[in-house]
This record gives C-alpha cells, sequence and structure tokens, in this order.
C-alpha cells in the first residue's frame, strides 16, 4: 500500500485529492468542487472538459496556486502547493508552472523576444547557456524567428499565441495550464496551436492540462477528464471529436 502511494505521487506532476471549493455562503452557496481527486501523469497532455459551470476553471486555478480550496489537498510534484504561504506560491508559479491563455495574456510594450524571456526577468536572472539554446529552439520550432522584434500587436493571433507557448515552455516548467488556449482563433490556427501543444508533450515531454469546452481541441490530448458539476464525471483515454461530442452532449442532458 505504502509503495503503491509512493509510486502514485512519482508518476504524477500534479494531483488533487478530496478537493472542495466553495462560494459564498447559506442558500447563496454555489459548491463549483464538490470532492475532486485526480493525478495528472508526467510528460502526457490532459484535457479538462465539462459544460459551462461545471469547476474547470475552479480546478485549473487550484492546481496553479492561483486560488485556494475551501478544502481538500492539492500537490505539485511532491510539494503540497496548500501548505504553501502567498510568496511561496509565487515563486512556485514563477518557477515551475507556465501558463497559455485564451486572450494570450502578453506584455504590449515588450518585444516577442522580451516576452518570451519575460519568465527570466520577473525571477532576476538571465537564462543559463542550455535554457538559451532550448529558447532559440523554441523560437525556430514555433516560427517565430523573424519576429523577435515586433511588438505584440504587429503579430496575427496565430503567432501571439505561439509565442505565449514559447514564453510557457522556455522554463521548462513542471506543468503548463492552458486555459481555452484556441478560443480566440480561428479554426486553421487553433489546429496549428494545438498540434503544438500535443507535440511539446510527445516530443519534449512536457507536461499540460488544457481546459476546454472544444471537442476537437480536447481530441489531441492524451487523457479527457469530463467534470460536471464540481465532480468528475467520466476519464477517458484519447477520443475521436465524435466520442468526446457524444459524451459532453450526455453530461449536458444527464448531469
Ligand atoms: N468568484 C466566484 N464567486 C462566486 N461563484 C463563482 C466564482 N467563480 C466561479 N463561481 C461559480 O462556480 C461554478 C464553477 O465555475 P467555473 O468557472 O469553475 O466553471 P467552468 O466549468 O470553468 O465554466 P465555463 O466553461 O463557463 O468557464 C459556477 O457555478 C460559477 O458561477
Amino acid at each position: 500500500m505504502h509503495t503503491e502511494l509512493t509510486t502514485a505521487i512519482g508518476t504524477a506532476v500534479a494531483r488533487v485529492e478530496k478537493l472542495t471549493k466553495s462560494y459564498g455562503t447559506g442558500p447563496g452557496r454555489v459548491d463549483a468542487l464538490a470532492g475532486v481527486s485526480i493525478g495528472l501523469e508526467r510528460g502526457r497532455f490532459t484535457a479538462i472538459m465539462g459544460p459551462s459551470g461545471s469547476g474547470k476553471s475552479t480546478l485549473m486555478h487550484m492546481m496553479a496556486g492561483l486560488d485556494s480550496p475551501s478544502s481538500g489537498r492539492v500537490w505539485l510534484g511532491d510539494t503540497d502547493i496548500t501548505a504553501l504561504g502567498d510568496s511561496q506560491l509565487t515563486l512556485l508559479r514563477r518557477r515551475r508552472v507556465g501558463f497559455v491563455f485564451q486572450s494570450f495574456n502578453l506584455v504590449p510594450t515588450l518585444d516577442i523576444l522580451g516576452n518570451i524571456r519575460l519568465p527570466f526577468e520577473l525571477d532576476g536572472r538571465r537564462p543559463s547557456r542550455d535554457e538559451a539554446a532550448w529558447i532559440d529552439r523554441l523560437i525556430d520550432s514555433l516560427g517565430l524567428r523573424d519576429r523577435l522584434g515586433h511588438r505584440p500587436f504587429e503579430l496575427s493571433g496565430g503567432q501571439q499565441q505561439r509565442v505565449a507557448i514559447a514564453r510557457a515552455l522556455g522554463t521548462q516548467p513542471d506543468l503548463v495550464f492552458a486555459d481555452e488556449p484556441t478560443g480566440n482563433l480561428d479554426s486553421r490556427s487553433g489546429r496549428e496551436v494545438l498540434s503544438l501543444l500535443a507535440t511539446a508533450s510527445s516530443e519534449f515531454g512536457q507536461s499540460i492540462a488544457m481546459v476546454t469546452h472544444d471537442p476537437i481541441a480536447a481530441s489531441y490530448a492524451d487523457r479527457i477528464v469530463f467534470l460536471a458539476d464540481g465532480v468528475v464525471a467520466d476519464d477517458r483515454p484519447r477520443s475521436t471529436p465524435e466520442q468526446i461530442s457524444s459524451l459532453m452532449l450526455a453530461l449536458e442532458r444527464h448531469p
């Protein structure tokens, strides 16, 4: 039993146990998460799906240390992040977590290279030689080489999201959280971004957790965790968009 538990912790890049989050009190109380226990495997691309209001963003915020749960525990690697204070959480997010948002969240006054290097700047250090080589490789594989001196507003949405991906992958974080990363993109740029995320995981072993309600986006993931009403309603290996759509429809009809 003890060995099994140790193994489970060793292979999970992140883990939540009996996680609950409630907003408000009394009759107006909303139980956004009502007892979620899951582990995300290291090096895998996991999608978190579910109808609107099912608790996806809440779960992501708890796992990324952006908000604290009402009860339960969250581990990133073997760090119990529910035990950390604000300044420790800030450092953890900066060093061990990467973020890709629907709205790109690039800094408009910095050029593309400045945006990609921002996590290092915030950490008060320059990339090491190996990290600089890795960033260089990302710049080429994301097709950003001839854009480095441009500002974000000069780039298309798809290009901006590629910058955000380079920024998130640059520090080789334990886990990259992607929140509806294709929500603001046309379908072609969206597919490109999804392929890049899938490649980051399959080729470079980057662990990724993506929140989405798009079955096509979720079909790029190795695993799909379905939430409904704040609990895990289903948990599937890689599936087709059609299979994912019918599961979503069933959840929306019979939550
Ligand atoms: N700050 C808050 N105050 C009150 N209620 C909240 C707050 N944040 C979320 N909720 C509620 O918690 C529940 C889960 O919200 P959450 O944003 O996690 O869902 P979601 O699955 O991400 O939805 P969507 O797909 O629409 O973004 C919803 O009922 C929501 O209204």
